[in-house]
């Protein structure tokens, strides 16, 4: 390029700004900072910028207000929005308002330069395409880990197309939440959002379930009956646990996917419907493709854009903000106070496994709010099932949690001096399985340890331990 590229940042925080200046300057860009977006419109009408960088949130106009002012007046110049607060709004309003791209605070300084050179290199080559804007307004879907920040792209990208899109994630990772968050962020959003469960539905219902029947098509079909399909028409359809569709609905979904028209059960006209799919499975559908259980046509049809939602213990920064939420939801349905969470509880419920992901955190949620006594919810008020099943489970090579738990509980009982307690604990396990190994050899224990000889004779003294063998005889293999 001849001339070096303008990038303006936009951002109240000046440590932001610096870092961001820095490291563009660093790739032979031009910067040019400001604390507000209310500086940057001004300035817009004498000069003009490659690319725009700017955080939402700012004293004055927001980081929104200036990409909606920026698309009506300058739609080829690109804009990135940055925000401390992750949360899909923001993601959503800032790809519908029409932003290059979306970047969640903290960033990779790096990927924010990638981001910016590809943005420049869009705009040169698109020149510019003007995007409607549209209000966001979704329910709340909580995700500040960076898988769900994934996530929370994906349906700000997909905002504006009726693309088929699989959802895979294992049972109660909120795959039907994000389904009909792709519904309410799509063009077809003002249009029905059809859920179905093929998991739920008896194979001999199925079909007429999906597709309708007409009057009289079977015993029992005593009036004409219009299917998923049908009442989807326009909107969304969301086919939950897909895997379980049976073979020939399959051969039929297929072919209604290709012809866009279908016949109701016992009809014999066609009838035509514009239906975007969303298809939905904790399993894994190559292996069952690969197992001849599932039609590989059909996968592939499913399989244009897949989103994965992580499982919650692959999340755990969100499991607070997911309990106060689900707390602050239980109060309000059972019309009492909201619980809050000690401290410890809270670190407690987020290193649980959660095998049943969102959904039993939810459901634990609600029983918190029944159950529990006084207001600050304690260790010991929480489910009998999570006390017992995190001392059970604790897998081995997850000690650290174990104590973490251990640690939490010993601190609600009132306990003190707790290393006393867990150093000579940890050296006993440490000594012991280290003296089995070498069939009771001290100077190898030693040396395995990482301790001189006598520091391990000393040890076991003072640990009273009873190990067989003394400091005297183990010179030799005895
Ligand atoms: N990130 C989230 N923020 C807030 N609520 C959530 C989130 N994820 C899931 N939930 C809630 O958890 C419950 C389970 O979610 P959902 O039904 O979408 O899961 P699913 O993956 O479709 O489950 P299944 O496969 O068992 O049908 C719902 O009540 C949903 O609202």
């Amino acid at each position: 390029m001849s001339r070096s590229e303008t990038v303006w940042i936009v951002d109240d925080d000046r440590s932001i700004r610096w870092v961001l200046e820095k490291a563009l300057q660093q790739e032979g860009m031009t910067t040019q900072s400001f604390d507000s977006a209310d500086g940057v419109l001004s300035r817009l009408s004498r000069q003009r910028p490659d690319v725009i960088i700017s955080d939402i949130r700012m004293p004055g106009a927001s980081g929104l207000e200036l990409l909606a002012q920026i698309r009506e007046h300058y739609p080829r110049l690109p804009v990135i929005i940055m925000t401390a607060h992750s949360d899909l709004d923001s993601a959503v309003a800032s790809y519908q308002g029409g932003a290059f791209e979306y970047l969640p605070k903290p960033f990779d300084v790096d990927e924010a330069v990638s981001l910016i050179k590809r943005a420049n290199l869009h705009a040169q080559e698109q020149q510019g395409l003007e995007v409607p804007t549209i209000q966001a307004n979704t329910p709340e879907i909580i995700g500040e880990a960076p898988a769900m920040q994934e996530v929370f792209r994906a349906i700000g990208r997909l905002s504006h197309s009726n693309i088929t899109v699989l959802i895979n994630g294992e049972s109660g990772t909120g795959k039907e939440l994000v389904a009909h968050a792709l519904h309410r962020h799509s063009p077809r959003a003002k249009a029905p959002f059809i859920a179905l469960n093929m998991a739920a539905i008896p194979k001999e219902l199925m079909e007429s379930e999906l597709f309708g029947h007409e009057k009289g098509a079977f015993t029992g079909a005593a009036s004409l009956r219009r299917g998923r399909f049908e009442q989807a028409d326009g909107g969304t359809l969301f086919l939950d646990e897909i895997g379980d569709m049976p073979a020939d609905t399959q051969t039929r979904l297929l072919r209604v996917l290709a012809d866009g028209e279908f016949y109701r059960v016992g009809g014999h006209t066609p009838v035509k419907v514009d239906v975007r799919i969303i298809a939905a499975t904790h399993q894994n559908l190559e292996n069952l493709v690969q197992a001849g259980k599932f039609r590989e046509d059909l996968f592939h049809r499913l399989n244009v854009i897949r989103i994965h939602i992580p499982r919650l213990s692959d999340r755990r920064a969100d499991i607070p903000a997911l309990t106060r939420h689900f707390l602050n939801r239980a109060a309000v349905e059972l019309a009492v106070e909201p619980k809050t969470l000690k401290p410890e509880t809270e670190e407690y419920l987020s290193n649980l496994p959660w095998p049943g992901n969102v959904r039993q955190l939810e459901n634990t949620c609600r029983w918190i709010t029944v159950m529990a006594s006084g207001r600050e919810v304690h260790i010991d008020d929480l489910p009998p099932e999570l006390l017992s099943h995190a001392q059970e489970n604790a897998p081995a090579s997850n000690w650290e949690q174990a104590l973490r738990q251990w640690t939490d509980q010993a601190l609600a009982r009132g306990q003190s001096n707790l290393l006393d307690i867990v150093v000579p604990a940890f050296e006993r396990v440490m000594i012991e399985s280290v003296l089995k190994h070498t069939a009771g050899r001290r100077r190898d224990a030693a040396l395995l340890l990482g301790w001189g000889r006598n520091t391990l004779t000393r040890k076991i003294k003072e640990l009273g331990m009873n190990v067989g063998g003394s400091d005297e005889e183990d010179g030799d293999e005895g």
